[in-house]
């Protein structure tokens, strides 16, 4: 299939016992378009997400990537089929250097082993340079030329969360997918972030699907919106469409009364 679609996801299923936390949801995410799944506490988005990555296995349901049946596909497998992603909880090396974790991030690129790298020394160095070339295009792409010796632990939260973006950089995805990349930053790393996402659309030409529970970014950067509440999709549109959605107002304001 070689129309607009990158991610098609038709019918996604997930019982855990006797909780359907995801029930039939089906929707598509264009080539280019920087789309958001949202939802009240518990809706399904994180377990949507999972299923996509591979991290979660689906009840029922198709996950296609640009025509192929990804579905079952174990979640390491997806870098090299053009899937990159962010977790919900820091997934960075502490104590290795913001250099090293990008490097991490080539290694569903690498093709030199020990043999080859013994008994052709010179087709191994190039492939390290070419590495290299590339931690270079995203350190300069991300700004973050003045903390690349640092060890990622040293660093703020918000400049933490940039190196894993960054590393999912690295493996070169053509879908990105971003799970509550703002939780717990605050307003200038929010907005830092939010420009390196539509950067990372507009000048590298990376889809990107992204959970979200900021409502600013959400609402500022998105193409198109999902929303899920207990599992289902409840509606989907431009962010103005869903923000003016009766259904989608009464899953937000019935969480909050409960709340
Ligand atoms: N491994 C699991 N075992 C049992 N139930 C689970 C499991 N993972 C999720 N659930 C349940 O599935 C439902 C959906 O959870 P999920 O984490 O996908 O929601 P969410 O929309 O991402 O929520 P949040 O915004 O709080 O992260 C919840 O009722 C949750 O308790």
């Amino acid at each position: 299939m070689n129309d607009g679609t990158l991610l098609r996801v038709e019918g996604l299923t997930k019982r855990f016992g006797g909780v359907e936390a995801v029930s039939g949801v089906s929707f598509h995410v264009g080539r280019g378009e920087i789309y958001s799944l949202i939802g009240p506490n518990g809706a399904g988005k994180t377990t949507t997400f999972n299923m996509i990555s591979g991290v979660v296995r689906p009840s029922s349901g198709k996950v296609t990537f640009d025509g192929v049946d990804i579905g079952g596909k174990p979640p390491h497998r997806m870098p090299a089929i053009g899937v990159g992603r962010t977790f919900q909880n820091l997934a960075v090396f502490k104590h290795a250097t913001v250099v090293e974790n990008l490097l991490v991030g080539r290694h569903c690129h690498m093709r030199t082993n020990v043999l080859d790298a013994m008994w052709f020394a010179g087709r191994a160095r190039r492939e390290e340079l070419e590495h290299r070339r590339k931690v270079e295009e995203i350190i300069d792409f991300l700004e973050i030329e003045d903390i690349r010796d640092m060890p990622v632990g040293a660093l703020s939260y918000g400049m933490q969360k940039r190196v894993e973006l960054g590393r999912a950089l690295a493996t070169e995805p053509r879908l990105l997918l971003l799970d509550e990349m703002v939780s717990g930053m605050n307003t200038e790393e929010t907005e830092d972030i939010a420009r390196f996402v539509l950067d990372i659309r507009d000048e590298l030409g990376i889809t990107v699907l992204m959970v979200e529970h900021d409502m600013g970014i959400v609402m500022d950067i998105s193409d198109r919106v999902c929303v899920l509440n207990f599992g289902r999709k409840i509606a989907e549109g431009t962010p103005a469409q869903v923000s003016a959605d009766s259904a989608v107002i009464e899953a937000y304001l019935g969480g909050a009364k409960a709340a």
